[in-house]
């Protein structure tokens, strides 16, 4: 219930304090314009508290324990397990116990203002904010308004789910304790990593996925991931879904699962089920229908955010909620190319649409962004995989090397497990896609995406010589194999 009716006016609104919101706002602040971001929840958004940051910190100590068994001299002085409650302490560490304030303090030390409250547009170039304790704020915007509402989890039609208090990625990047028995249903990112981080943390684990692991990347990657998650206990299901979820309180809380597969449908019992099946934009409630959109609307974007649909070069999007990359490094990206883009549009600099890869387009998303799975083994992945770069009718080779063969991964690991493809398109001699799947892979993206979005052609990158031993190798011999 509103109580009283503050008005405002500052040069640029941004809905969403995630990180692409906050990068945005430091950028379209940069020539003194004064900058406004409003956040319903934490300053930092999902990514810091909910997803990035608590699931890597529960991953890793597993990881390294895990690398440190593969390694004779050093296996031999690991004798415990993961120590659960020290994981846990360690995540509520990164995400500050939910406390957003150090985050808050950056926002203010950058010269951007701070309001706390939900908001939605109110009509071209104005935002209707409600705070927590009923006042609303209509704030008039002079240059832009930015949406950066990131997104929300999907949820499928499941008899039974809404009344059992399944869990998402937010309750199992937040939980305060490690369940005995876990059923994931997903075999996406968020699936994977957190089936992985359970069961390094103790949990008996049941992945259950429709298809197989990764849709979307090369096929090797889920299947080398299956094998490792089997190999250490996670019971993974391809082909299966859930029919009916009920959760029995009474006597020793559990829940009850019935999951159907290639075999039938069988009860499975679980203290605890995850459910990882996507995510979408968050453009339900945010008063698209006041600026002649449809509420809930796919959003089209231009490369430097611009709002398809909207007259006057006002309303923005950017990272999750553009149904681009939903990724933070490149939503970062994109944010820093819209709140460029703001100034310079507002100052002249920019009329009409942004050149490619200017400091004002997120061009290389085109290309394909980078992407890390942080399991164990690790896959990382830039452009396109060969599938679809087919689709898009470039002629394509592609190039496989076992990851193991290398002198710098065996040095890492006996019985190293690893696979490197390389998608080269033949017309252009340039690499257009590059997959890694092993231990540690994570690090070496960066030199694919270099190639990839700088489209080194292949004779120079032949001159970029890995040091020795380290894994890069693997570069001289995709190109060798490659024939150079
Ligand atoms: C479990 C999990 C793990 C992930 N791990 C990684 C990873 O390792 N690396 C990676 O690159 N990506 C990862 N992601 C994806 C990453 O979290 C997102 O791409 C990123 O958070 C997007 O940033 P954003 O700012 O667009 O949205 P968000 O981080 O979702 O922030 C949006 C903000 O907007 C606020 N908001 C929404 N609506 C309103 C409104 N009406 N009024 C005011 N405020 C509003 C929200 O409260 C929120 O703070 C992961 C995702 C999940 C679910
Ligand atoms: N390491 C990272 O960078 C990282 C980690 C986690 C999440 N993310 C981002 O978050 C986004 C969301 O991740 P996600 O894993 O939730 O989504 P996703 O789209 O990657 O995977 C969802 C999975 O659920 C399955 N699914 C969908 N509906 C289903 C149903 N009814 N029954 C059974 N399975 C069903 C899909 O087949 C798919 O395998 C990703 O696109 C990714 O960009 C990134």
């Amino acid at each position: 219930m509103s109580e009283t009716t503050d008005l405002r006016t500052v040069d640029v609104v941004v809905i969403g304090g995630g990180p692409v919101g906050e990068n945005v706002a430091d950028r379209a602040g940069r020539d003194g314009s004064e900058v406004l971001v409003v956040e319903a929840e934490l300053v930092g958004g999902e990514c810091s508290y909910w997803a990035c940051m608590p699931s890597k910190a529960l991953l890793l100590p597993g990881h390294a324990l895990a690398a440190a068994r593969r390694l004779p001299g050093a296996a031999a002085a690991v004798t415990g397990r993961v120590d659960a409650d020290a994981v846990l302490a360690r995540r509520t560490q990164f995400t500050h116990g939910w406390d957003d304030s150090s985050q808050a303090d950056w926002l203010s030390s950058a010269g951007i203002g701070l309001l706390r409250g939900s908001a939605r547009l109110a009509g071209a170039r104005r935002v209707e904010v409600v705070s927590a304790d009923g006042t609303t704020t209509l704030v008039e915007a002079r240059r832009a308004v930015v949406l950066a509402t990131g997104s929300e989890p999907v949820l499928p039609d499941i008899d039974g789910l809404p009344q059992a208090r399944a869990w998402g990625s937010r309750e199992a990047t937040s939980a305060e304790h490690v369940p005995a028995r876990l059923a994931v249903l997903g075999g996406g990112v968020v699936g994977v990593e957190l089936a992985q981080a359970y069961a390094r943390l103790g949990s008996e684990v049941t992945l259950l996925a429709r298809s197989g692991l990764l849709g979307g990347y090369e096929s090797v990657a889920g299947e080398l991931l299956a094998d490792a998650l089997r190999e250490e206990g996670v019971d993974v299901r391809l082909g299966s879904g859930v029919e009916r979820v009920r959760r029995e309180t009474a006597g020793a809380e559990e829940i009850t699962l019935t999951v159907g597969g290639p075999d039938g449908s069988a009860e499975l019992v679980v203290d605890e089920f995850l459910v990882a099946t996507g995510r979408r934009p968050a453009t339900l409630g945010v008063g698209l229908e006041t600026v002649g959109l449809q509420d809930g609307a796919t959003l089209e974007v231009d490369d430097s955010g611009l709002v398809a649909g909207v007259d006057g070069e006002w309303l923005y999007a950017v990272g999750d909620v553009s149904g681009r990359a939903p990724l933070t490094h490149q939503g970062k990206y994109a944010a820093r190319a819209t709140g460029d883009a703001i100034v310079a549009r507002a100052v002249g600099t920019l009329t009409g649409d942004p050149a490619p890869f200017s400091p004002w387009a997120a061009s290389a998303d085109r290309l394909g962004a980078p992407q890390v799975v942080f399991t164990d083994p690790e896959v990382a992945m830039v452009g396109l995989t060969e599938a679809r770069a087919r689709e898009r009718g470039l002629r394509v080779r592609a190039v496989d090397h076992d990851l193991a063969t290398v002198a710098g991964a065996s040095l890492t690991a006996d019985d190293f497990r690893g696979h490197a493809r390389m998608i080269v398109d033949e017309d252009r001699r340039v690499v257009v896609g590059v997959t890694f799947v092993g231990p540690g892979v994570a690090e070496l993206l960066h030199s694919a995406t270099v190639a990839v979005v700088g489209e080194v052609p292949l004779d120079r990158l032949w001159h970029a010589v890995p040091s020795y031993p380290t894994i890069s190798e693997i570069w001289l011999r995709l190109l060798e194999d490659y024939g150079l």
